[in-house]
């Protein structure tokens, strides 16, 4: 199984910096004093119980949601300095049920994603024939989305993520761009996961930083170079998956007992 590589490639560039976070939702302080560091080249899991704050923090790292406290620096400025069409081509959010209003074909859908990028149409064209391929959604093309499955469309915005940060030239590095999914896989069957999986393992090895909210602890895990659990208003584990899963953790994480299974590569299985 081919796990980022992000230790071995060097491509430690900081990109996203929390200083003393708060996420606030409601009356509810969900996150507090967060202090993180995302760099180039990292694919990062984001894991914790239902209610925790994955999406609320990801929002506000997308710089779609408003800072309750705290700061954030997007390439050492402040993100809320970077306008969001600037921001357009530094990160792409997948929310958790991305969906459209209206019955747009999925061909319309990854146009749309590359609208503030100048290129050729045929090299348009291209690059967004390349994504459908290593997504499996070519077939799915001239499909209106409305018609399609739960895991069909979500490997459409997944895409569509993708494509809204892919350079015009593929030589280019992905180093400097940040891509924050949403739950990508909760729809997916088992050949699907894998293949996603292995698609952001490529991209993260390009430079792509990637933060992944997932429950699937077990898919992610192999795959990811860092995780991170919230629990307790914060981030009580912040390593290796194989580290930051242990029985304690995942005890205060999810409040039941859980077990940790480790294989001969290191590899960690939780199972109940
Ligand atoms: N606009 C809002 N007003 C009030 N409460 C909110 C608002 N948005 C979110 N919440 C609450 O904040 C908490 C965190 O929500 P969030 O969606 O960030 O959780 P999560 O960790 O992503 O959960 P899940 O694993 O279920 O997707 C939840 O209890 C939710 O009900």
């Amino acid at each position: 199984m081919a796990r980022c590589n992000h230790a071995e490639s060097q491509k430690h560039e900081t990109l996203l910096t929390l200083i003393g976070v708060d996420v606030i939702r409601g009356k509810r302080q969900l996150l507090c004093n967060l202090n993180l560091v995302f760099n180039a080249g990292e694919f990062i899991a984001l894991a914790g119980e239902n209610g925790c704050g994955k999406s609320s923090l990801l929002t506000v790292i997308g710089g779609l949601a408003p800072l309750d406290k705290g700061t954030l620096l997007f390439n050492g400025e402040a993100l809320s300095e970077i306008g969001l069409r600037k921001l357009a081509n530094y990160r792409a959010v997948m929310a958790q049920s991305a969906s459209t209003p209206f019955g747009f074909v999925v061909d319309e859908i990854l146009q749309l994603a590359r609208h503030h990028i100048i290129e050729s149409p045929d090299n348009r064209h291209h690059i967004i024939g390349k994504i459908a391929e290593q997504f499996d959604i070519t077939h799915l093309l001239s499909r209106n989305i409305q018609t399609l499955s739960g895991g069909e469309r979500q490997r459409v915005f997944l895409s569509k993520a993708i494509l809204q940060l892919l350079p015009v030239n593929p030589k280019d590095s992905l180093v400097g761009k940040l891509l924050l999914l949403d739950e990508p896989t909760s729809a997916l069957d088992l050949r699907h996961q894998k293949l996603v999986m292995q698609q952001l393992v490529s991209l993260s090895n390009q430079g792509l930083c990637i933060v992944c909210v997932s429950h699937d602890l077990n898919l992610i895990s192999p795959y990811c170079s860092r995780m991170i659990l919230l629990a307790e208003q914060g981030c009580i584990a912040d390593d290796k998956p194989e580290n930051a899963l242990t029985i304690d953790t995942l005890a205060r994480c999810y409040h039941t007992q859980l077990n940790v299974i480790r294989n001969q590569e290191h590899d960690v299985f939780v199972t109940h």
